[in-house]
């Protein structure tokens, strides 16, 4: 049975410990809260994140990164991506030599504008081939009650992918292996940025065309970008792209369109933030991405409209004028 961390408790972390749990994995969560602790090893509920789920008895929680880390094979990263480097400063201590590194983290650091690799190689001195990703459609409410779902895993090294696959190949859910940990990356930040825009258009009011289009140019966007950083664009077609970009676009479950759909209907930035403990990554990252994208030369409008809606400095209305009132061009340009 492999021995399984993940740093950090919220609706993705515990709904991933679920799917572990489910796959044969003995999994330690961390959180910061006692409380919560408490409510995972006594009543196997994260009454806070996923209230009603059942997880299972090799599912446990503790406070301490030391022990949850304690002879971990895997270490799943599930803060929220602002909070990484912070987090990891205090944890790479006892990280254990030899455990692979798993982001589940879709966003862009501010400032710096690294990719959650890059922060976890940086902070934690870990090359390629211990660092993976996981990314896909994978709305954590829907994971935990076990609905069916497909993701990718990807590492640098292919059979630290394959190790990892195996790791989380559970009855309900389906993983696909892959070596591009950029596309990856790229596809899950980007994602987060275009849900925010069609959930303002949805929230102006606006049907199904609407929202088709800000999907389609958006995936546009993200290959770009991915590709001047060196994605494969086939990534951007997959799960972690595509498939990624349909399911949090089209899910009243996604806390990025549900962030734009309020914008959409009036509320400000610091009204919406203040309505909710959860963490819309699209709301920090459309600046990252705006910056990654001046640096590499890409074009960039849905994450410069959406930074410039969260900042106030544009209405989402006038936002969906401008879109139209931009330079007529070629489809593929
Ligand atoms: N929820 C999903 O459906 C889902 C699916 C796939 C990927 N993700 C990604 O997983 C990551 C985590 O998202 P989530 O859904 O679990 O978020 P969440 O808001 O549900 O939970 C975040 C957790 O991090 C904790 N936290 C907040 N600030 C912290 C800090 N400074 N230090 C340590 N812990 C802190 C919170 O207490 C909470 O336990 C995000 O990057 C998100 O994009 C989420
Ligand atoms: O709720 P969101 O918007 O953070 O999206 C959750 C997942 O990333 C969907 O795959």
């Amino acid at each position: 049975m492999s021995k399984v961390a993940i740093m950090g408790s919220g609706s993705w972390g515990t709904a991933f410990s679920l799917v572990l749990a489910d796959a044969g994995s003995e999994v330690t969560l961390w959180g910061r809260r006692e409380e919560l602790a408490a409510s995972i090893n006594e009543r196997h509920e994260n009454s806070d994140y996923l209230p009603g789920v059942e997880l299972p008895p090799t599912v446990s929680a503790t406070t301490d990164p030391e022990k949850a880390m304690a002879g971990a094979e895997f270490v799943v990263l599930a803060v929220p991506s602002q909070t990484l480097r912070a987090n990891l400063e205090s944890w790479a201590p006892v990280i254990p030599d030899d455990a692979v590194l798993v982001s589940l983290m879709k966003g862009v650091e501010l400032g710096t504008v690294k990719r959650m690799s890059e922060v976890i190689t940086e902070v934690a001195d870990i090359g390629p081939a211990r660092i993976g990703v996981v990314s896909g459609p994978n709305l954590a409410k829907e994971i935990a009650r076990r609905e069916p779902a497909a993701s990718v895993v990807a590492c640098a090294d292919d059979d630290v992918a394959r190790r990892l696959q195996a790791l989380c190949h559970s009855p309900a859910f389906r993983p696909y292996r892959s070596t591009d940990v950029v596309g990856c990356e790229v596809g899950g930040a980007y994602k987060n940025v275009v849900a925010l825009c069609v959930g303002m258009a949805v929230g102006l009011g606006f049907g199904d065309n609407t929202t088709a289009s800000l999907i389609t140019r958006g995936l546009a966007e993200t290959a770009r970008l991915a590709m001047a950083l060196g994605a494969d664009p086939l990534t951007l077609m997959g799960l972690a792209g595509l498939g990624d970009l349909v399911a949090t676009c089209s899910s009243p479950l996604s806390r990025n369109r549900t962030f734009g759909e309020k914008l959409g209907q009036g509320m400000s930035t610091a009204e919406i933030t203040a309505s909710t403990r959860q963490v819309a990554e699209g709301a920090k990252s459309c600046s990252s991405l705006v910056d990654l994208a001046e640096q590499t030369g890409v074009d960039a409008p849905i994450a410069e409209a959406v930074k410039a809606v969260v900042a106030g400095t544009i209405t989402p209305a006038d936002t969906m004028a401008a879109f139209l009132e931009r330079r007529t061009k070629h489809e593929q340009e």
